[in-house]
């Protein structure tokens, strides 16, 4: 299966258009006042109609949200799933899905190893688990922040497990993060950026090569490990 990649905090057309065109899984949009990629219902909205036109599901990216503000995105935006980057509960997801009927993805924020238990309230609830770093003490933003936790912290998960990996990717690292996480998902934002909430296509284009050299050289090594064992079988 090759990699999925969510491309958030777009705020153009050009981005949306950029992301359907490198066979994104995802294109993502901040809904945090006080984010560089905040943008407003009605901008989303109009940006969510291209991605849908295009074959792009979307995501809207809320921090503690009230009822109120979740209601506006839904019926302006019509995302496909609902991010959860903040402290919300399991209950709040599990009512906000029940009534809007859409998928919800929970990010953990992770520094340790203990930090990855909070996950587990939300296991049955969310559809997808995201791992993001922790913010940095005395930033704005719980998330966005371009930092990198030690991936190496997940080698206690089940590598079936679908985790959704983020924070600090870029297209020097990602491979690296492909290898020794083993996971299929991703989302990156600051890292496709030249400036905060300027998404840079090229290097939108460049994660994506990056990722897809992974999976190919990750299908060439299953192949010639196949072909290895083939050729140690008798010839009938
Ligand atoms: O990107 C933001 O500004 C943001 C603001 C509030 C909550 C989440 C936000 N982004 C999410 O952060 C992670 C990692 O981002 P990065 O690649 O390290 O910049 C990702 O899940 C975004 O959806």
């Amino acid at each position: 299966m090759s990699t999925h990649i969510k491309f958030c905090g777009l705020k153009t057309v050009e981005a949306v258009e950029q992301a359907a065109a490198l066979g994104a899984w995802k294109a993502g949009f901040i809904f945090f006042a006080k984010s560089p990629r905040n943008v407003t219902v009605e901008h989303a909205g109009m940006l969510a109609a291209r991605a849908h036109a295009l074959g792009l599901a979307t995501v809207a990216v809320t921090v503690n949200a009230s009822d109120a503000e979740l209601d506006a995105i839904i019926d302006g935006v019509r995302p496909t799933l609902l991010q959860f980057h903040g402290a919300e509960s399991p209950a709040q997801i599990s009512k906000i899905k029940a009534r809007s009927g859409l998928k919800a993805m929970k990010a953990i924020p992770v520094r340790t190893a203990e930090d990855l238990a909070a996950m587990e309230p939300f296991l049955g609830v969310a559809d997808h688990i995201l791992f993001d770093a922790k913010a940095p003490r005395g930033s704005a933003l719980p998330g966005g922040n371009g930092v990198q936790f030690d991936w190496t912290l997940l080698d206690s998960l089940d590598r079936q497990t679908d985790y959704v990996l983020s924070g600090g990717l870029d297209a020097a690292n990602v491979g690296v993060a492909l290898r020794t996480t083993g996971c299929r998902f991703l989302d990156v934002s600051s890292g496709i950026e030249s400036a905060p909430g300027i998404k840079d296509l090229d290097k939108m284009r460049a994660f994506a090569e990056a990722v897809r050299r992974h999976d190919s050289e990750a299908v060439n090594s299953t192949d010639s490990a196949i072909g290895t064992a083939k050729s140690k079988e008798p010839i009938s």
